[in-house]
């Protein structure tokens, strides 16, 4: 008689400002180093292991999706096919870092179904490997084991590489997307990949000489500007807020602005953003020394 496995998981989503990259032809230490803001919203996942199943197959709000990472993650964890079902209200492709946290909440979900007994490390190491393999993430999985202002400062999967953090208190993280961006299209340019990596260094080393949000925002947008990877509309968007008296930067690798402001000026950047799109209102996540 078949057995059915159930289980549930969430990960984070998580907003790259800036990141080098690390090639390495053994992939546990191939990754990225660069800092990012892992938000208290992120996927919530529900997984059916089940053999009676044909194939599986991943939902994501209802709708059925590819995500190679996913499914190269399950593929990692289990013989079984897996029905899964991922709720979220943050989009995938846009720079939020959708598909490691899709395949991270997986995992977890997985582990519980079957009892597999793994640290979330482990299982964030498998997504590492997911991602690198497929090309949709560098150092999402890492940085998605913790919470706030996350600096990805030795490259590899989660076990070989280092974080540390900004200190700073939770604060609002306003979002607007305007477009998607494949990561794999970007990461596998060379040309890209020398201007990412000469802008990325040179963010690394001056957030580690200040570590301070506001200079978050700044190494972040000059990265998203000297990379080239900013287009025009998130350009003037950026410009409209910073106008308003918000910071803003492009979350990568996504065509997709992310801001931050003070209360006094929350209302004029909310406003300046909204004529741009639907603003998302995200939280920047309790960080380890956050109140
Ligand atoms: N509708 C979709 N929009 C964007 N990506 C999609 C979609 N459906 C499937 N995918 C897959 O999801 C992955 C998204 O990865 P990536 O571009 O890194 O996005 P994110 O920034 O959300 O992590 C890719 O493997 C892509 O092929
Ligand atoms: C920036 C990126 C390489 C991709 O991030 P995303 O587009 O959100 O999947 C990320 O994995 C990182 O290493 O920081």
């Amino acid at each position: 008689m078949s057995e059915i496995h159930t289980g549930t998981g969430f990960a984070p989503a998580h907003i790259t400002g800036f990141f080098e990259i690390h090639n390495h032809k053994d992939l546990q230490y191939k990754g990225s180093t660069g800092c990012g803001l892992v938000l208290d919203q992120g996927v919530k996942t529900e997984i059916r292991a089940d053999d009676t199943l044909k194939r599986t197959r991943v939902l994501l709000n209802g709708s059925p999706v590819q995500v190679d990472a996913i499914n190269t993650a399950i593929d990692m964890l289990t013989d079984l096919p897996v029905a899964v079902n991922i709720r979220t209200n943050i989009p995938l492709g846009c720079g939020l870092g959708l598909s490691g946290a899709g395949a991270l909440s997986v995992a977890y979900a997985l582990n519980q179904a079957l009892s597999l007994s793994y640290t979330s490390k482990h299982l964030a190491d498998i997504v590492h490997l997911a991602e690198v393999n497929t090309g949709s993430g560098l150092g999402d999985a890492t940085a998605q084991l913790y919470r706030g202002a996350v600096i990805r400062t030795k490259p590899g999967k989660p076990s070989k590489g280092e974080v540390d953090f900004i200190p700073s208190e939770k604060f609002t993280v306003y979002v607007v997307v305007l477009g998607n961006v494949s990561t794999k299209s970007v990461i596998e340019n060379r040309e890209m990949v020398d201007r990412i990596n000469s802008a990325g260094g040179k963010a690394h080393s001056l957030i580690l000489k200040r570590p301070t949000i506001d200079n978050f925002m700044e190494q972040s947008k000059n990265f998203a500007m000297e990379t080239g990877l900013l287009k025009d509309r998130a350009k003037d968007l950026i410009e409209a807020i910073e106008l308003s008296g918000g910071k803003a930067s492009q979350a990568m690798i996504g065509d997709t602005v992310f801001a931050i402001t003070d209360k006094k000026t929350k209302n004029e950047v909310y406003d300046s953003m909204s004529e741009f799109g639907e603003v998302l209102e995200l939280d920047s996540g309790t960080g380890c020394n956050t109140i």
